[in-house]
């Protein structure tokens, strides 16, 4: 049997359940099993585009920049709804270096110096489409401006600046609970305690 070439990933059929901020669909889909047979999943994926975030860190005294907001699913769930994250944003047809520039100056009214690529990673493989990009960005006095959002799109956005160490101690404590944000300042904590970044 020479099941190597057969294309066994494939999009049998697609549904639109939902077309309105993003889009919901079901789809039919085949996958290779781990024995090499052909198996069949339904699924329903949520595509809302692609996003970028940064961890705004001081270039003159050991703090950093998040921002809070309000999120609709921790309040579904029963759990603090203002979240306290790195700024983040969706792309709009731009690349993610251009993105996080673009958010940084909206949410949190800075403008952006050194900008370093963290990672790209799925955020939620199995429901979602999106593809975040992490970056860690510095920023000093002079490049600062208002920020808090835009208030056409109901972004009410906090801008919180705290010390680094205060910030990932808030992983431990459960104040900060957003995955992409406790990345960051896990990847900013590792090159501090390995030499590779100085605050
Ligand atoms: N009307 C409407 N507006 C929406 C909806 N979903 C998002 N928006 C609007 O779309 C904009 C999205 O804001 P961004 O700053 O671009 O994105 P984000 O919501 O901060 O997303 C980031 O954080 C998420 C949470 O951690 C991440 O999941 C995501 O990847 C990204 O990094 C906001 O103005 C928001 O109000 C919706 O269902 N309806
Ligand atoms: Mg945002």
């Amino acid at each position: 049997m020479v099941r190597e070439n057969i294309v066994s990933e494939a999009i049998v059929s697609s549904r639109l359940i939902s077309r309105a901020w993003g889009s919901l669909t079901e789809y039919e889909l085949s996958y290779r099993r781990p024995d090499g047979d052909i198996g069949k999943m339904s699924r329903e994926v949520y595509d809302r585009g692609h996003a970028a975030a940064v961890l705004l860190c001081h270039i003159d005294r050991p703090t950093v920049v998040l921002v809070r907001q309000f999120r609709p699913p921790p309040l579904i769930n029963g759990d603090n709804p203002y979240l306290l994250e790195a700024c983040a944003g969706v792309l709009e047809g731009d690349t993610p270096e251009e993105c996080i520039r673009r958010e940084a100056i909206e949410e949190a009214g800075i403008v952006v110096r050194d900008l370093r690529k963290i990672v790209s990673a799925y955020c939620n493989p199995a429901a979602l489409t999106e593809v975040v990009t992490l970056f860690i960005g510095t920023f000093d006095d002079e490049s600062r401006t208002a920020g808090g959002g835009l208030a056409h799109e109901g972004e009410d956005i906090e801008v919180v600046e705290l010390p680094f160490e205060t910030a990932f101690s808030m992983i431990g404590t459960g104040e900060i609970v957003d995955m992409k944000t406790i990345i960051l300042l896990q990847a900013l904590h590792i090159e501090l305690l390995t030499g590779g970044a100085k605050l």
